[in-house]
């Protein structure tokens, strides 16, 4: 009688274990192929053009604020500002390509090296993984590089404060000017895919140096020579109440980049309209969106029709069906990669940043937003949103409902990676 009942939990150990490996990987199974059918369907594709709006530039509080949507203006006016540096550069990317566009910002970095300028580059090791190392390694020791690891734990494995990517893209030159968003440097970005950044003036630059200042000043010690100073600030001198810079530091546990969006999601009573290179978001976003509209608020999100993770995509299609039901507005973008982090409230409110709506950048990764509290400025950015609106494809709840079942299928196969990305 005990040998049966050992044997039947035995049995049922082997089908629970069964099941887990089943649930779990199916979905990265699948996932991989889709990426790799993609990935080839991709290959030899050209370009699409797109619109886009000049840049242009609102007075915020003691300062300006100039919002970019088309990556050959941004870089223009960024190599610009770094032609122009003094005294002063704090360059942050997330992906640094070693192609045309980034092989201008190197050599406009080690120009202004090599004529005196204070020049700091960070770039995150993971993101770059594909880039040469060659790239990296030719830089002369008057640029001071910080490569943040790909491992960044040591031996503390199981603290979970210690895995977020660098996900940042700050510019700062001297005091004067600085740049944030959604924009990478590469080529592609240049023309190929739509994306938002600013470029800021007045006391904000300082909270961006302080953001760039404290990544360094925590991971300059290990990164680089111990005799390497700290990066020091004076203290803010003036406060700007109109623009907050937000940063995630996963290493301090601090992410209020989340709680902003919630924030400003559940005190919208006009309008809440997003744009979003990837939608993955946790439950409760999704239930301050839906709660949004179902009192009334016109919520609109847009998003990439394909982005470049095809599974991001799919996942997010996951959301779909409770955010129509809702009376959220689904408007997906054609031709190109949307790849910006944006979003407006009553047109009082908005955000531009490095922050996608996922785990990863809400809950893991090191990012920055800036948050804008400026009626010129939220226009600014509805003015960009209707622009990239007459380029989508507004899905409605009859479309959706009518999709193949291999589609539906194929949302729930991935649903249980949600979490993890
Ligand atoms: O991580 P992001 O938002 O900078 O996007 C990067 C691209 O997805 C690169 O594949």
């Amino acid at each position: 009688m005990a040998h049966r009942d050992e044997d039947s939990l035995a049995g049922l150990r082997t089908v629970l274990r069964r099941v887990l490996l089943t649930l779990v990987g199916v979905p990265f199974i699948v996932a991989i192929a889709m990426s790799l059918v993609d990935s080839y369907r991709r290959r030899g594709k050209r370009p699409k053009p797109f619109p886009t709006t000049p840049p242009r530039t609102v007075a915020v509080g003691d300062g300006d604020v100039t919002t970019y949507t088309f990556g050959r203006d941004l870089y223009d006016d960024m190599i610009a500002a770094i032609e122009g540096a003094e005294r002063q550069i704090l360059f942050e990317t997330y992906i640094w390509k070693a192609d045309a566009t980034g092989e201008r910002f190197k050599r406009a970095l080690i120009a202004a090296a090599e004529r005196g300028v204070d020049v700091h580059c960070i770039y995150d090791g993971f993101a770059n993984l594909v880039v040469s190392p060659a790239f990296f390694q030719r830089f002369p020791s008057s640029v001071k590089v910080l490569r943040y690891p790909v491992y960044s734990a040591g031996w503390r494995f199981f603290d979970l404060r210690r895995y977020g990517r660098d996900h940042r893209k700050i510019l700062v030159v001297d005091d004067n000017v600085g740049f944030v968003g959604g924009y990478n440097i590469g080529s592609a970005y240049e023309s190929e895919w739509r994306d938002t950044h600013v470029r800021i003036t007045g006391p904000a630059v300082w909270d961006l140096k302080r953001a760039f200042a404290d990544f360094w000043n925590l991971n300059r010690r290990r990164r680089l020579r111990s005799s390497e100073r700290p990066l020091l600030l004076e203290t803010a001198s003036t406060w700007e109440p109109r623009v907050r810079v937000q940063r995630n530091v996963p290493r301090l546990w601090m992410f209020p980049i989340r709680a902003m969006y919630i924030e400003a999601i559940n005190r919208a009573s006009r309008n809440v309209w997003m744009t979003q290179a990837y939608f993955l978001p946790d439950e409760d976003f999704i239930d301050a969106v839906k709660a949004a509209a179902r009192r009334g608020v016109d919520v609109r999100l847009l998003l990439p029709l394909k982005s470049n993770h095809i599974v991001a995509d799919w996942i997010s299609r996951g959301y779909f069906t409770q955010l129509l039901d809702a009376g959220v507005r689904i408007l997906r973008y054609r031709d190109a990669m949307v790849h910006a982090k944006t979003a407006t409230v009553d047109g009082t409110w908005a955000t531009v940043g490095t922050a996608n709506i996922d785990r990863l950048s809400l809950s893991g990764n090191f990012e920055i937003n800036v948050e804008i509290i400026d009626e010129a400025f939220a226009r600014e950015l509805e003015e960009i949103f209707e622009t990239d609106q007459s380029h989508c494809l507004e899905l409605t709840s009859g479309e959706w409902e009518a999709r193949d079942m291999h589609r539906k299928f194929t949302e729930l196969v991935l649903a249980p990676l949600r979490p993890l990305l």
